[in-house]
């Protein structure tokens, strides 16, 4: 899209709330040096702007070196240790602390819809450990108040490969915000990811903090723009009219690809084998096990379309049955829209992994990812999606402008934790705007 304005309060919210996650703040240009960060200033980290000769770890440690009790709490809190996310009962507790208090919406209007099925698949991957799921609860009430999330995930960071972790989902409850609880996440999540022999972690945030290895932003695509216009998400520009503002998002109702069709686990060895040859072209990506992608892309199968979390599509080769020549992905999470009489419900998907064996030239990849996630639209719309959301990264800028995405104001801070590495390109220029002329280094997509 080259004018993003007409989409500006859509990227705000989604920068406020989707992701609790982002920030307008220029990343680049920090405004706290290292030593004004009580916490991470005593962390692995690396500071703002280090030149990094050398790739590797900040500190080198040894499982005996890791303390074996928890960190301490103030008298009031003890940690969840019984917390079992197969437990419906626990799920919902932190269902419930997410629901209230993840999201940063200032008028309570708008809230993640998590259903189980989302919280089983972005928390419990092949290999999780109930441990790094951890929790705090108030001792009097039992009411867990505190939360963050580890969950495994090799990297490869250039040519390196790296034992690492995602870190993901810390929350506090709003009314203990600012008393120091999530340093004492942080850290008791790192103990007990330590204790696995692990020292490594990839998270993102839209804070700044010492100090990104990347820099992505946020693009949202509206697919009902009258339904974001209607809840307040969309503005109409002072030069366009509704009618144009429709018919400027409206997609055809069948894409162009022929062998599209909804990919299955007989295909999953193809998939598998096209993103590992695809994600070459990064410098960073999640180093993934069979299982895992498994998990990722698939989910859990049985489930109903109308339910699935993942979304994963493929496009068989008519002149060659049976083959795969690419594939796509998006996850949908949905919000409540809350206090409205017309609309409950906001659709949001978000776009995941992808591969294609077209490796002609860069004008040819334009071309086929332009129809691929062209495709991916017109399949989100149909299972009634009002917007689809992707950060900066893969190779998404070859298709952005073409497909109407539009530019939004989420910055998304890519972090190595103990792991010093050069800045990898998240596709922004020095303005830290999407590069459209060039594509990022980061392959790996977080939720
Ligand atoms: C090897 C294994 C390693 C594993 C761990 C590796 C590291 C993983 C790191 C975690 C990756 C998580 C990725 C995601 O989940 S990103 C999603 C973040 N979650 C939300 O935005 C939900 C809503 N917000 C909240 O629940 C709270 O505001 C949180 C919990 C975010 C902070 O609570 P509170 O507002 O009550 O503050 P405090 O007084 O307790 O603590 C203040 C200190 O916390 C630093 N802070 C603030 N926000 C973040 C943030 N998003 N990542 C890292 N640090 C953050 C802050 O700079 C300050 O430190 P310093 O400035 O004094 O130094």
């Amino acid at each position: 899209m080259s004018n993003p304005a007409d989409n500006k309060s859509l990227a705000e919210l989604l920068k406020q709330m989707a992701l609790a996650n982002q920030s307008s703040e220029p990343a680049a240009v920090p405004e706290k040096k290292l030593e004004d960060y009580k916490f991470w200033k005593t962390q692995p980290v690396p500071n703002f702007n280090e030149q990094v000769s050398k790739e590797g770890p900040i500190e080198n440690k040894t499982v005996k070196d890791i303390p074996l009790e928890p960190y301490p709490l103030l008298d009031l809190f003890e940690w969840a240790d019984d917390l079992d996310l197969t437990r419906d009962d626990h799920r919902d507790e932190v269902f419930q602390l997410l629901y209230e208090n993840y999201v940063e919406d200032a008028d309570s209007t708008f809230r993640f819809k998590y259903t189980t099925e989302f919280l089983d698949w972005a928390l419990k991957p092949p290999g999780y450990k109930k441990e790094w799921h951890v929790g705090v609860r108030v001792k009097a009430t039992g009411r867990l108040i505190g939360f963050i999330a580890g969950t495994p995930c090799d990297l490869k960071v250039r040519e390196q490969l790296v034992k690492s972790v995602e870190i993901n989902f810390i929350c506090v409850h709003k009314k203990l915000r600012s008393k120091r609880l999530a340093p004492i996440l942080i850290k008791e999540v790192t103990r007990r990811v330590n204790l696995q022999g692990i020292f490594q972690d990839l998270y993102t945030a839209g804070v700044v903090l010492p100090s990104p290895v990347s820099v992505c932003r946020y693009n949202h695509r509206p697919l009902n723009w009258s339904k974001l216009y209607d809840i307040g998400f969309s503005y109409l520009p002072e030069n366009a009219t509704k009618t144009q503002m429709i018919a400027k998002y409206t997609l055809t109702k069948e894409g162009k690809l022929n062998g599209l069709r909804r990919a299955e686990l007989k295909d999953f060895d193809q998939i598998f084998a096209l993103l590992q040859k695809f994600q070459e072209r990064y410098e960073l990506v999640q180093d993934f096990t069979r299982d895992e992608l498994k998990h990722w892309l698939f989910g859990n199968v049985d489930l109903q379309d109308k339910v699935k979390v993942i979304h994963t599509f493929v496009i068989e080769d008519e002149a060659e049955p049976g083959k795969i020549t690419d594939f796509f992905s998006f996850y949908l999470l949905p919000f409540s829209i809350l206090d409205n009489e017309e609309h409950s419900e906001l659709g949001c998907a978000y776009l995941f992994y992808y591969a294609t064996d077209c490796d002609e030239n860069q004008a040819a990849l334009k071309r086929r990812l332009t129809d691929l996630i062209g495709e991916a639209l017109i399949i989100a719309k149909s299972l009634g999606v009002d917007v689809f959301n992707c950060v900066s990264c893969q190779d998404n800028n070859l298709f952005l402008q073409d497909l109407k995405f539009g530019q939004g104001d989420g910055i998304l801070n890519y972090y190595l934790f103990n792991y010093k590495a050069k800045a990898i390109n998240g596709g922004l220029d020095s303005q830290q705007k999407v590069d459209y002329d060039t594509v990022s280094k980061v392959g790996v997509v977080m939720l």
